[in-house]
């Protein structure tokens, strides 16, 4: 969610503002994911290098976490109507007790919902997730609970923020022009993920923007399953599949860069 502060300049607006439209924005992506079928959304909503941020900053965002989680968890919101799960992805210790109270009642609160969930990566570094994995194996081994000979990649997987081996993403979105990954997915990233990264500051990012990347990756998936089962399963040439499917618009960036690789 890239673009907070900016925003906030460009408009001439207190820090706090960028955020708090920033938090906005959010609210209109996750309402047009779960509208349209996306099954779990992570958002990166603190990292652990932002606690290099003013106090004042650190405070504006987590009071506006608190707040919206809060909201999206009452009775007839968001998760209620769209049967979202909400769980922190990240370091917990870093969180202040009053912080950790009230996300893990947003979480006790929508935990019995399997529609969708919502990852909150907060506050999250992947290397610190890939880190954790690997002191739970540790502390796992050390206590007689597994032996070493079991690790293997799903065990440790199984150990991360996420506890679910099955999560890979399908889509990275990173907004404002920015081409890094800032620490961000480095192993739910996996040969198929589609990094987009749109130069829209976040607090911009609409329903519009995230319908037409959804759209775009699932067209493109589609595509490539037709492929697939043609020239894998029934064995015919490319040619044939290029003849077959002539009439299908062809889709050029983002994805374009993503096929070349
Ligand atoms: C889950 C939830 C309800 C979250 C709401 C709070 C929220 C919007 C958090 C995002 C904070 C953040 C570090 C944004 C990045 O923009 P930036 O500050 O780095 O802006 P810049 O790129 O312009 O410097």
């Amino acid at each position: 969610m890239d673009g907070n502060r900016r925003f906030a300049k460009n408009h001439s607006l207190p820090l706090k503002e960028g955020h708090r439209y920033g938090a906005e924005a959010l609210m209109r992506v996750l309402e047009c994911c779960f509208r349209v079928g996306v099954k779990n959304v992570t958002t990166y909503a603190f990292s652990i290098e932002n606690f290099n941020r003013k106090a004042e900053e650190v405070d504006t965002i987590f009071s506006l976490l608190k707040y919206k989680l809060a909201l999206l968890s009452g009775e007839n919101q968001m998760c209620d109507l769209h049967e979202v799960r909400v769980k922190i992805i990240g370091n917990r210790s870093y969180l202040p007790d009053d912080v950790l109270q009230d996300i893990e009642l947003v979480e006790e609160k929508t935990k019995h919902h399997t529609k969708h969930t919502l990852y909150v990566a907060f506050p999250y570094t992947s290397r610190d997730d890939m880190w954790y994995a690997v002191d739970q194996l540790v502390d796992k081994v050390t206590e007689g609970e597994i032996s070493v000979d079991e690790i293997d990649e799903t065990l440790y997987e199984n150990n991360f923020y996420y506890e679910d081996t099955s999560e890979k993403v399908d889509i990275l979105v990173r907004t404002s022009g920015h081409t890094r990954l800032s620490d961000y997915m480095l192993w739910q990233c996996h040969q198929d993920s589609v990094i987009e990264y749109p130069n829209t500051l976040w607090p911009n990012y609409r329903f519009y923007n995230t319908w037409w990347t959804i759209f775009r990756w699932s067209y493109y998936k589609t595509l490539m399953i037709q492929d697939a089962e043609v020239m894998q399963l029934k064995k015919v040439s490319r040619a044939e599949v290029n003849r077959r499917y002539k009439d299908v618009p062809k889709i050029h960036p983002p994805f374009a860069s993503v096929n070349k690789a």
